[in-house]
Parts: structure tokens; sequence; C-alpha cells
């Protein structure tokens, strides 16, 4: 399975090796990283070579170094590998700077990041499997991240690198108490309804938000509300609330007929979202209100559901996929910090990814 491709040439600069990386993931997110990374590595003295790319079905190593958007096409066109795919670590090497980009929606690879980190390896993630689920699982990765001295970077997992987590951590490092949050934190629900006329069926609008890359790879994981819990948990126990997921009440959009179906089955079954939305539509239009499917944290507790808001509520505001966060702080009490900006989106999460790794390489001063 160990497939060399031709390395990509580099002269750093600086004395150390470079910081070897591994991508998990050759989807939407995964695709413009090694995009990027292609882009980056015309730069001399970048200080990173990547050696391993793999998605769910095959891997390409090379510890000399692979040639991102070739190694990409070629992980793609592998076919399935027949035995077990190798283990990342051992395709990153044991010792020197070490960094797995994790850009899939995998729970299996998200129930790895603590131990990697325990390693010594860093971990740079798109995916909010880590630390937006289970409790238990947030705090093992806090702890290998505290303990092993590996840097977990996160900022795509919310806001898609919008300085929404980071924010938090500032407020609370400089002894602000979070008082309460509110936002649009789902990308592709802030694109739906800033859209949906009420005319045209829903279950359309939402293709056309899979086929832009907003969605999760399973749409009902933004429609049930599943993906803005996982964002609301990350942004809550980041502000020291250490709520469990059943602490977040969540209106879920789909209906259990949908819930019920296999992934294939979805696309041909979305018009049962149809009904249902064009009379809350319809309601909402009624009283001079629009739609947004809006995440509330007040203290320690959480809800996560579709709003009526009146056009002057500053989270009716902003277009496309974006997304608005206000946090009421000890500093901004009564009038909140308000950050807005897409929320979804390739290019933009990638970007994110990319940007966490770079402060990895680039040491400690740079994490903020
Ligand atoms: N799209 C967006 O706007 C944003 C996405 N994210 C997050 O980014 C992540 C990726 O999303 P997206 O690119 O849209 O998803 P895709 O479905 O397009 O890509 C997922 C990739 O992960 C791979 N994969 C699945 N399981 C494994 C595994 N066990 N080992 C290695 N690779 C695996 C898949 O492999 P295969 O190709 O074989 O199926 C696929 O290449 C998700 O966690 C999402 O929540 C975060 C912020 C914004
Ligand atoms: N599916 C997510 C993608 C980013 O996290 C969203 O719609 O926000």
């Amino acid at each position: 399975m160990n497939v060399a491709v031709q390395a990509v040439p580099r002269t750093s600069s600086a004395a150390a090796p470079p910081a070897r990386l591994a991508l998990l993931g050759t989807g939407n997110v995964g695709g413009e990283v090694l995009a990027r990374l292609e882009q980056l590595g015309r730069v001399p003295g970048g200080g990173w070579s990547l050696v391993h790319v793999r998605n769910s079905r095959a891997c390409i190593s090379d510890r000399a170094g692979l040639r991102p958007t070739d190694a990409g096409e070629r992980v793609r066109g592998q076919a399935i590998a027949a035995g077990a795919l190798p283990e990342v670590p051992e395709a990153l090497g044991h010792d020197g700077l070490r960094i797995i980009i994790d850009a899939t929606a995998s729970d299996a690879i998200a129930a790895r990041h603590a131990e990697w980190l325990a390693a010594g390896i860093h971990v740079v993630t798109a995916c909010k499997l880590g630390q937006g689920t289970s409790l238990e699982r947030w705090r093992s990765i806090r702890a290998a991240a505290d303990r092993g001295g590996a840097v977990y970077g996160d900022a795509a997992t919310v806001g898609a690198g919008l300085p929404l987590i980071r924010s938090i951590r500032e407020l609370v490092a400089g002894g602000d108490r979070i008082l309460g949050i509110a936002g649009v934190l789902s990308g592709s629900l802030a694109w739906l309804f800033n859209h949906y006329d009420g005319l045209r069926p829903f279950s359309g609008f939402v293709r056309q938000a899979r086929h832009a890359g907003y969605t999760e790879p399973d749409p009902r994981e933004d429609l049930s509300g599943e993906d803005v819990r996982r964002k609301i948990l990350i942004l809550a126990r980041s502000a020291g609330h250490e709520l469990e997921e059943h602490d977040v009440r969540v209106e879920s959009l789909v209906p259990q007929a949908l819930a019920r179906l296999a992934q294939g089955e979805v696309d041909a079954s979305l018009a049962m979202l149809d009904g249902d939305m064009r009379a809350r539509f319809a309601d909402a239009r009624k009283s001079g209100c629009s739609l947004r499917f809006v995440a509330r944290l007040d203290q320690s507790c959480a809800r996560v559901g579709l709003e009526a808001l009146a056009a002057d509520d500053p989270l009716a505001a902003g277009a496309g996929t974006d997304n608005r966060l206000a946090i009421e702080a000890d500093r901004y009490r009564g009038q909140p910090l308000v950050i807005q900006g897409p929320g979804a989106g390739a290019a933009v999460t990638a970007a994110a990814l990319v940007d966490d790794m770079l402060r990895i390489i680039r040491g400690p001063a740079s994490h903020h």
C-alpha cells in the first residue's frame, strides 16, 4: 500500500527537519486542504512535508514527501484496500514534529484524537465529534493536550475558522465570565433560511446546499440540529460550562419518517420536509419575522432550534452562509461582542485547518 509519489521540493531555511503531516479525508474539505498545501508548497522553507494521505478506502505514504494534489488524486483513484490500513502514527514516524489533519466526519477517527495527542502528535481537526460529543471524550482530549504538550487545533470546528472559540478562550483567560452566548452557528441552515422563499420546495434548497459543500455528508446532521448541538457544546465547554450532550435541548427539523431512513435513501425523500417548512415560513412572514436556526446558552442551560426573529433582531442579520455569534461577558454586559462571517464551505474550512497547522509549526508564540 506504500506508494512513493514525487516529493515536494523544498529548501527549508530552518535547521530543524520539516514537520511531517498526515491528512485524513480527501472529500470536500480534505480536497481543498490538498489544494492549499500544493499552493503553499511552492513557497520555499514552509517547514512541512506531507507524508501520508488517506480516506476511508485507501492510503498513500512516502516519508520523502508527497505532492499534495497528486497524492489526493492517487488515493481517490485507488481500489479499496484489501486489508486494514496502516496506523496513522506508523506512517508519521516516531519522532520530530508530527501533525494529523482530520478532515473526516468519522467518529472512529475522533475517538483516537486523545490517544494521538498523548503520544505527542499534534491534531488539527474540522470534525466536531472530538470535542462536541460526550463530556468524557472532551475531557480526555483536553487532558491529553495539556499533559503531552501537543496542540489540538480546533478553529475549524465552529464557524469554519471564524475567531469564535478563540475569542471565548481569550475572554476566559483574561478573567471574564461568559454570561451568555447566542448565535447562528450552522452555515448550511443560515444559507437555507437566507434563500428559502416559501414558494419553491425547501427540499430543493437542501440539495443545493449539499452540492455547494455546506452540509454535513448526511444533511440530516444539520437539519436535526445535531451539528449545532455539537458546536454550542464546544463553545460552552470552552467557556467553562462542562455540559453533557443531554444538557442541550434540541429542536429537530427532521420528521421521524425521514430520520429512520438509510443515508442512501434520504435524497429521494427530502420532500418530507416541505409541508412543515412552508407552514412555518408563512407563519413567520405574517408577523414580519424571518426564520433563523439559533443556539442559545444562558448560564449553564442551552437550547437549539428554529426561531422566528423580528427584522431588527441582531441574529436576523447576515447573508449567505454567515454565522453570527453574540457573546455576553463581564466586560460586554448588555452590549455583546458580535462576530460574523462565512461559517461553512470547503475553502474557508480548509484555510482554517492550514492556519492551525502553520501556527503549530511556527511555535507557541503564534498560538493566538
Ligand atoms: N463542509 C463544511 O463547510 C465544513 C465541514 N466541516 C467538517 O469537515 C469534515 C469533512 O467534511 P466534508 O469534507 O464535507 O465531508 P466529505 O464527506 O466530503 O469527506 C469526508 C472524507 O472523510 C473520509 N473518511 C471517512 N472515514 C474515514 C476514516 N475512517 N479514515 C480516513 N478517512 C475517512 C471519506 O472517505 P471516502 O472518500 O472514502 O468516503 C472522505 O474522503 C466534517 O467533519 C465536517 O463536519 C467543518 C466545518 C465546515
Ligand atoms: N455542516 C456545517 C459545516 C460547518 O461546520 C454547517 O452547516 O455549518
